[in-house]
């Protein structure tokens, strides 16, 4: 697949997912360094920086993009030579790849110590490391029910409905108005994140911090099953997470907008859930409250101040 084809790809939500969207960039940032032909460091740098700015465009809430961007990118104005400088990227984008399936993998082993037998599981959109808790629940014999939401506009519910249909764990679909209806049958919520800011803020998909809140209510356990580089570090220097607004197109055609006109379609892709109504975070680091996201950042992500001038677009202003 070409640099242009993945960037159009997690453009348009073909490939999503905040971890696979991760993935995809290391895998895209590895095939164009392969493909460039580049006559000298600085062309191949100014070729390899274009394409991370292209990836980093794409979308602009999943922190994991701009973080897998720069664990594959910023070692590379250290280097002296073309062919040292593109062995390292190479090994750098093949390195994140396989760092990010054994966290989502570890995720998962760690997440089901949290789930007990018996236990009624409410899971909100499709997030692979919500759903390797689960399934590795399930995988060690415990006998658990599960609640998914649909996840309008898109329906990222159905994925995880039939990922847990095929696993032959017993699922209940609802629409996303029914979390609260539901939640006195749920023992715990477990969902993703696409960013973790500074204060322990979730940014997940819309509704999540309905359901957080419900769940709150009701005091029914909220976790977050993130892999470490979820976490923001541009939040530490006061920035904040840009929330994406989708086309209205994906809620009401034009033609039903058109007999509409006083009406505006507002399309948030995600929200924000306070620390306060989410319990712990499960990284591959092991599991974290929400008020240790610095720690997380700094000892994790190793975030230093040398990374303040970096020049990535990490985050925007809301
Ligand atoms: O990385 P994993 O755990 O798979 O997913 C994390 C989150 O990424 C998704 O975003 P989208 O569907 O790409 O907008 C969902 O919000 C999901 O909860």
């Amino acid at each position: 697949m070409t640099l242009e084809e993945t960037a159009g790809k997690i453009r348009s939500m073909e490939i999503r997912g905040a971890g696979r969207i991760a993935r995809a960039a290391a895998r895209a940032l590895y095939e164009h360094s392969m493909e460039a032909e580049s006559a000298d460091l600085a062309q191949y740098c100014q070729r390899m920086y274009a394409a991370a700015e292209l990836l980093v465009s794409t979308r602009p809430t999943a922190v994991s993009l701009p973080n897998a961007v720069n664990l594959v990118m910023k070692p590379l104005k250290n280097e002296s030579d073309l062919f040292t400088a593109r062995h390292n990227l190479e090994e750098r984008a093949l390195a994140f790849i396989k760092r990010s399936e054994e966290a989502v993998s570890r995720i998962g082993t760690i997440g089901a110590r949290h789930i007990r037998d018996g236990d009624v599981v409410m899971t909100h959109c499709n997030s692979e490391a919500a759903l390797a808790c689960i399934l590795k629940a399930h995988q060690q014999g415990m006998d658990i029910e599960v609640y998914a939401t649909e996840v309008r506009p898109r329906n990222q519910g159905h994925i995880t409905a039939k990922t847990l249909s095929d696993a032959g764990i017993k699922t209940n679909f609802i629409v996303d108005s029914a979390a609260r209806y539901f939640m006195k049958e749920v023992d715990i919520c477990i969902t993703g994140a696409d960013a973790i800011t500074v204060n322990g803020s979730i940014i997940n998909k819309i509704g999540t911090s309905q359901i957080a809140l419900a769940a709150h209510e009701a005091r029914v356990s909220f976790v977050v099953a993130a892999e470490t580089y979820k976490f923001a570090p541009c939040t530490i220097l006061g920035e904040r997470i840009l929330i994406e607004e989708r086309s209205p197109d994906e809620i009401l055609s034009g033609d039903m907008r058109k007999q509409l006109p006083h009406v505006t379609v507002r399309n948030p892709t995600f929200d924000i859930t306070p620390a306060d109504y989410v319990d712990l975070i499960i990284t591959e680091a092991g599991v974290y409250p929400p008020e240790m996201a610095y720690t997380v950042i700094k000892e994790q992500l190793h975030w230093d101040t040398e990374d303040m001038s970096l020049e990535l677009p990490y985050c925007e202003e809301e």
